[in-house]
C-alpha cells in the first residue's frame, strides 16, 4: 500500500510543534465507500489528517540553495511586532522559519457526507427533510421511487418517482437501485444515479428510508454514512400523527402502528436519535441540521474508515 508523508522535519531546528500530517492511502479496497462508490469522483485517496508532535516544515525557498544543508533555517533578525510593518514582519518570520507561510487550505475540503434519515411511518420524517430542504444549501435530496399511490400535494419527481410495479420491477433487473424494499405492500427503492452524480458535484446526500431500509443501508455504507432515526415524542402522538394525515386505512393504522412498535427496539443501529415533539417541528429541523454541521467537522468518521482500510 502505497503512503507517503507530506511533511519533513526540519533538521537541527529546535522547534517542536503539534503539526498536521497527511497521509494519503491509495488502491483501497473494501466494500462500500462513498468513495469507492464513486470512483475517480470524490477522492482518489483517503487522506488521514492527525495531529503528531513533528517538526516543520515541508516546504523550502531556494533562497536557501546555498547554505550547506539547504533546510537549515537562516538566523535572520526579527522586527519588534508592535513596531514592525506587517509584510516585513512575515517575511523575517518566513526566513527564520526555513519556509514561505501557504495560503492553500491546511485541511482537504470536507468529502460529501451521505445522511440517511429514517424512523416509524408517521413519525415526521417527510416533514423534516421538507424543512430542511428550505433551511440548508449543498444537500441533495435522493428523490426515491416508489409504487405507491401519491398523496395529496406531493410531486411527482419532487416528493417520489411514482412509478408502476412492472416499471419498479425493472428498475431492480437493471440495478439501478441501491436499495429496495417492499413497504406496507408498496416498493421503494434509493436510485443510484442521483447518489453518484449529486456526489460528483459535492452536495452531501439525503436518503429517506423505512427502519428496514436504514439496516440494509448500514450493511452496505457500514460508518462511512450518518444515520438518524426521527421519533414522535410518545407513541400517543405517533398515532395521532397517522391518523390525523387521513392517508391511512383502517388495516393500514393498524400494520404501521405494529410495525412501529418493532422498529424503535432497532434504535442501537443509528447513530443519533431526534425527537420529532407535537409543534417543535423546527427544533428537530435544527438539530438535524446541527447533526450534519458536527459530522462534516468530524473527520474521525472518514479516518476511521481509512485506517479500517489499511489494516485490511
Ligand atoms: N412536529 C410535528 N408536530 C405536529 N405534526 C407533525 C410534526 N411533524 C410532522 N407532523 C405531521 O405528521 C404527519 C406525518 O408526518 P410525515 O408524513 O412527515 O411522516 P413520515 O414519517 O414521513 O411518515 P411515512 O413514513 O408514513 O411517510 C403529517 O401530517 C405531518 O404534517
Amino acid at each position: 500500500m502505497f503512503r507517503k508523508l507530506f511533511s519533513a522535519s526540519v533538521a537541527q531546528s529546535n522547534l517542536h510543534h503539534c503539526h498536521l500530517l497527511l497521509i494519503p492511502i491509495t488502491n483501497i479496497q473494501k466494500p462500500f465507500t462513498p468513495a469507492n462508490f464513486i470512483p475517480n469522483l470524490v477522492t482518489e485517496s483517503c487522506f488521514v489528517a492527525r495531529f503528531q508532535d513533528i517538526t516543520p516544515f515541508p516546504r523550502f525557498s531556494s533562497s536557501y540553495s546555498g547554505m550547506g544543508d539547504s533546510r537549515r533555517p537562516l538566523s535572520v533578525p526579527i522586527p519588534a511586532v508592535d513596531k514592525a510593518d506587517k509584510s516585513e514582519l512575515l517575511r523575517a518570520l518566513e526566513t527564520s522559519l526555513g519556509s514561505s507561510f501557504s495560503s492553500e487550505p491546511l485541511i482537504p475540503n470536507p468529502k460529501p457526507l451521505i445522511i440517511v434519515i429514517s424512523g416509524p411511518s408517521g413519525v415526521g420524517k417527510d416533514a423534516v427533510i421538507k424543512k430542511l430542504r428550505e433551511a440548508r444549501e449543498g444537500l441533495h435530496f435522493v428523490v426515491t421511487a416508489t409504487s405507491r399511490a401519491k398523496r395529496p400535494g406531493e410531486v411527482d419527481g419532487k416528493d417520489y418517482f411514482f412509478v408502476s410495479k412492472g416499471e419498479f420491477q425493472s428498475m431492480v433487473e437493471r440495478n439501478e437501485l441501491l436499495e429496495h424494499a417492499l413497504v406496507y405492500g408498496d416498493y421503494k427503492g434509493i436510485p443510484k444515479q442521483q447518489i453518484r452524480e449529486f456526489m460528483g458535484k459535492g452536495y452531501d446526500i439525503v436518503l429517506r428510508v423505512d427502519v428496514q431500509g436504514a439496516q440494509t443501508l448500514r450493511k452496505i455504507l457500514g460508518n462511512s454514512a450518518v444515520f438518524i432515526f426521527v421519533v414522535a415524542e410518545s407513541e400517543m402522538a405517533m398515532v395521532e400523527r397517522l391518523v390525523d394525515r387521513k392517508t391511512e386505512t383502517k388495516e393500514s393504522l393498524l400494520v404501521r402502528i405494529a410495525t412501529a412498535r418493532e422498529e424503535v427496539k432497532h434504535l442501537q443501529n443509528f447513530d443519533y436519535v431526534v425527537v420529532n415533539a407535537k409543534g417543535k417541528l423546527e427544533n428537530a429541523v435544527t438539530l438535524v441540521s446541527s447533526i450534519i454541521d458536527a459530522e462534516k467537522a468530524k473527520r474521525e468518521k472518514s479516518s476511521r474508515n481509512c485506517e479500517d482500510n489499511r489494516s485490511k
